[in-house]
């Protein structure tokens, strides 16, 4: 049930269609201390207001909480083996953003001390030592012994290694390795460490890559050449292979009949020797088809690109005016300072502008969002112009990303793009700014290109006249992130976005990781014979090899300081150090920040409870700066493009191994040198064996000398208790939705409780019972529960000046920021049928209910501009 908050329709109650209400419970009659005096004072007219709280029937125990993405509820996550939990998608990821101050909730403060624990931190260091010299002795040919991994990592970095890595890269970029050949492959299933190529190449310029290098070769890991290989100039070797489709509902609402496609073609399938044929577009490629034995009902195409998978150059020897592209784009890319393609690029260019469907996977910070954007362009480029008479111009190009911060950038990037195309126009919406300036602004410009976040662009083809009809003439759509998108989180407002689009498209979906389960799916978007073009050699890393990763076990208590210690290294040894530290939870990531701030390291934070304003503010702060580290939550995982990111720290278990690919990506960019540290407590070790295929070592954790440890426990103790208590709720629901650390509730509660203890508490704060009970944890020894009482939210339009005035447990917003105070507060255990929101604009609350809707589930809304009385906005769609 979906009710609109039309002007007429102000005045609520009796005269409401019955059946409107159907499924609502008139609720309690609310009145907020002093609310309505202080309401009555400011308005000229009679207040009156009448609060209807509305239970949506069996909805309101599903929607359970959880500071992961989305709800806790089974069917929402799938779990893979290893323990990983697939994240949906977090209601404060993206969709829920959250005004900062509003989180000041209440709550009894107090502060405890930092529990240390010395002995098990020279244990840990003295069983790390012992390690270390073990690893060394089995060394043997490393010419320059090191004291231990983490001094030589440092030394690397010392060692101007970073310098001059983008040079060896655009260097050697060529084709490098492009496809794997059966002696190479032989050797990886016989475990040797570095495959024999016939290869042309420098293996790495640096002698500090080269220890690092032969560090994993040790490991029996893909060591590889890299920036060069196999140079077939100028040819493209793909393979490619079609199977049977089966039939699925989505496509076949599209017209045609497609199946889980990539469900029997195998990685091991790219060992299979192929035949060479050349392309029309001169891409030579190799038809695994008859290798395969496939030529049955072969519905798609696989192309591995042979060599950028065993190539860490993300450059290739194609230069853009080599392709078929307008004369006006290929000015804008000069100016853009682009002359060779990148070799996702290259690899996909020729095939999206011969209009096929593809999906493109390629590593981390090589090009993707151009090697989408700009087939797009041309694409609307051969589009005949439209009239002047038509009155709702349409979308050609839609492109989805997950977060406001990617949408931005890939806007921006298609901008630059469209230098000389200056009819052609860019629009964004994203969640966090207000609705009806996105309708404004696309009514008044240009939009034949609209990027978008997925909850978002429903809001306006659902709410925004006219919308529906522009995307009615789309012709490409974009997935970016596809892979996040087809999750499960994204998925019900994704289907729901193609269900708005035509049948009749070219659907484009890229990512640096997809999943054998992705792939299972992929034809919700994608035509039959599309093409897989992987630019990531299958059986190779997916990761950077110029990125050295690190590992390191410690237990909880021991993080914070490791993690000071860590940065104070990283800061000594990097004068242009740029480090990003990676937090389980927005709140989580606050409270680091908070006392990395009180350490006095330069910081900046950025997650889902900023306004967007501020994440924008930061976000473009960081790209420029140097000398700085932002602590943040995955709103920063993907696709984000900071240049010269010098490290990258993941406290804690990333939700699954593509984020920490993903996360690891933000460094390592276009070439560039960068080290990664993941930091686990023992229990999470587990994490490991879902990345044991990538290049990362452990290292030993380096000294936390008593000072240090001191000077910690000084700056959590001056953290905000509230902090505290937020970061401690986050804590328990995430990990509560971990499938290996949440099964076990009591020890759950134990390990919470460590954290908390972590932060310098005594006590675990106490959390709402409400919130107690969505993630299943009442009664479970070792926490503490508490009540909470109504809220009321006040747009601020005029009580600004009179916040002072408010009772303490109401709360003053602006109006975007009252949209993102109700989720905030929901995410905090409040209950919805306990939010209200008082505002004087009737269409903006509209806007703030139809928004909020999607999440939760009833706001009471008081439109006191015409004496009106409250008015019920339900979630409830159906
Ligand atoms: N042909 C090119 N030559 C040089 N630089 C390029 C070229 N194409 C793109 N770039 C630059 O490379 C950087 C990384 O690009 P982009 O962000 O699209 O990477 P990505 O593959 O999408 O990364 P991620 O997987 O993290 O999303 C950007 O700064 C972009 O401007």
């Amino acid at each position: 049930m979906h009710i609109k908050l039309l002007p007429q329709l102000r005045l609520l109650s009796p005269s409401l269609p019955a059946a409107s209400f159907a499924s609502m419970k008139a609720g309690p009659y609310i009145r907020s201390n002093g609310s309505v005096p202080i309401l009555g004072r400011m308005l000229p007219f009679k207040h009156k207001f009448i609060g209807f709280a509305t239970r949506l029937n069996g909805q309101t125990g599903s929607r359970s909480f959880s500071t992961r993405p989305r709800p806790s509820s089974s069917s929402e996550f799938s779990h893979k083996s290893s323990g990983e939990v697939r994240a949906s998608k977090s209601l404060i990821e993206d969709e829920a953003e959250l005004s900062d101050w509003v989180s000041e909730l209440r709550t009894d403060s107090f502060r405890g001390r930092l529990t240390s624990d010395d002995e098990q931190l020279d244990a840990d260091r003295a069983r790390n030592r012992d390690r270390s010299r073990d690893r060394e002795r089995n060394r043997g040919s490393v010419k320059r012994r090191r004291e231990n991994e983490f001094d030589s990592f440092r030394g690397s970095s010392r060692n101007g290694f970073r310098g001059n890595s983008g040079d060896s890269f655009s260097r050697n970029s060529r084709f490098s390795k492009r496809f794997v050949s059966e002696e190479e492959d032989n050797d990886k299933d016989k475990g040797e460490s570095y495959p024999r190529r016939k290869v042309h190449g420098v293996r790495r310029e640096s002698k500090n890559v080269d220890s690092w290098k032969g560090k994993r070769n040790e490991r029996g890991l893909n060591s590889r050449n890299i920036g060069n290989g196999s140079r077939n100039l100028g040819r493209k070797s793909n393979f490619r292979k079609e199977e049977d489709d089966d039939a699925s509902d989505f496509v076949e609402e599209r017209g045609r009949k497609d199946t889980g496609i990539w469900g029997s073609f195998s990685e091991e399938d790219s060992d299979i020797d192929v035949e060479e044929e050349d392309d029309d577009d001169g891409v030579f490629r190799k038809n695994a088809v008859s290798a395969l034995g496939l030529e049955k009902g072969v519905t798609n195409s696989v192309s591995p690109v042979s060599s950028p998978g065993t190539s860490d150059s993300y450059l290739s020897e194609t230069r853009f005016d080599q392709c078929s592209l307008s004369p006006l784009s290929l000015k804008a890319i000069k100016d853009a300072g682009y002359e060779n393609m990148t070799v996702v690029q290259e690899a996909t260019l020729p095939v999206i502008l011969k209009g096929k469907d593809v999906m493109a996977k390629a590593k981390t910070g090589t090009g993707k969002t151009v090697a989408f954007l700009l087939p797009a362009i041309e694409a609307v480029l051969k589009l005949p112009p439209i009239g002047r008479d038509v009155k709702l111009p349409p979308i050609y190009v839609l492109v989805i990303c997950p977060t406001r911060e990617l949408a931005g950038q890939a806007a921006a990037e298609a901008k630059k793009l469209l230098k000389y195309h200056p009819s052609i126009g860019v629009q964004v919406v994203i969640g966090g700014t207000r609705l009806a300036l996105e309708q404004k602004r696309m009514q008044a410009n240009p939009c034949q290109i609209l990027v978008a976040t997925p909850g978002r662009l429903k809001d306006h083809i659902e709410n925004t006249a006219g919308f529906a009809t522009k995307l009615k003439g789309l012709k490409v759509l974009v997935l970016d992130e596809a892979d996040h998108l087809l999750d499960m989180g994204f998925r019900k407002d994704i289907e729901r976005i193609i269900a708005a689009v035509p049948k009749q498209r070219q659907t484009l979906l890229f990512s640096a990781t997809v999943p054998e389960e992705v792939r299972q799916i992929c034809h919700i978007a994608l035509r039959r014979d599309h093409e897989f073009i992987n630019t990531v050699q299958e059986g190779t890393e997916e990761t950077h090899s110029q990125v050295r990763q690190m590992h390191m076990v410690a237990p909880l208590d021991n993080h914070f300081p490791l993690l000071y210690v860590l940065l104070k290294e990283h800061i000594a040894d990097n004068v242009d150090y740029k480090v990003l530290v990676f937090c389980t939870t927005a709140m989580v990531t606050k409270l680091v920040a908070n006392l990395l701030g009180e350490l006095n390291l330069n910081i900046r934070e950025i997650h889902s409870r900023k306004p967007q304003s501020y994440r924008t503010r930061v976000s473009d702060e960081f790209r420029k700066s140097k000398g700085l580290i932002l602590v943040t939550s995955d709103v920063s995982a993907r696709g984000v493009d900071y240049p010269d990111v010098t490290l990258v720290i993941q406290v804690g278990l990333p939700a699954d191994r593509q984020q920490y690919i993903h996360r690891l990506g933000r460094t390592g960019r276009k070439g560039k040198e960068g080290d990664g540290i993941l930091l686990l407590a023992p229990w999470e070790e587990y994490f490991l064996s879902s990345i044991k295929d990538l290049p990362i070592t452990k290292a030993p954790l380096p000294l936390v000398d008593p000072d240090t440890k001191k000077k910690v426990q000084r700056a959590l103790s001056n953290v905000e208790m509230k902090n505290k208590e937020s970061a401690y709720q986050a804590w328990l629901g995430y990990y509560n939705s971990v499938k290996n650390v949440g099964k076990d509730k009591y020890r759950l509660v134990e390990l919470a409780n460590e954290f908390s203890r972590s932060m310098g508490l005594d006590n675990p704060p106490a959390i709402p019972k409400l919130v107690l009970g969505k993630m299943g944890l009442k009664n479970i020894p070792g926490l503490r529960s508490k009540s909470l009482k109504p809220v009321i939210l006040y747009e601020h339009v005029l009580l600004c000046n009179l916040k002072e005035r408010i009772p303490d447990e109401d709360y003053i917003c602006n109006l975007e920021e009252t949209e993102m105070a109700a989720k905030n507060l929901v995410n905090k255990g409040y209950d919805p049928e306990l939010i209200y929101i008082r505002s004087l604009k009737p269409f903006d609350l509209y806007t703030i209910g139809n928004s909020v809707k999607r999440t939760h589930h009833v706001l009471i809304v008081e439109c006191m501009r015409t004496g009106g009385i409250g008015v019920s906005l339900t979630a409830a769609t159906t």
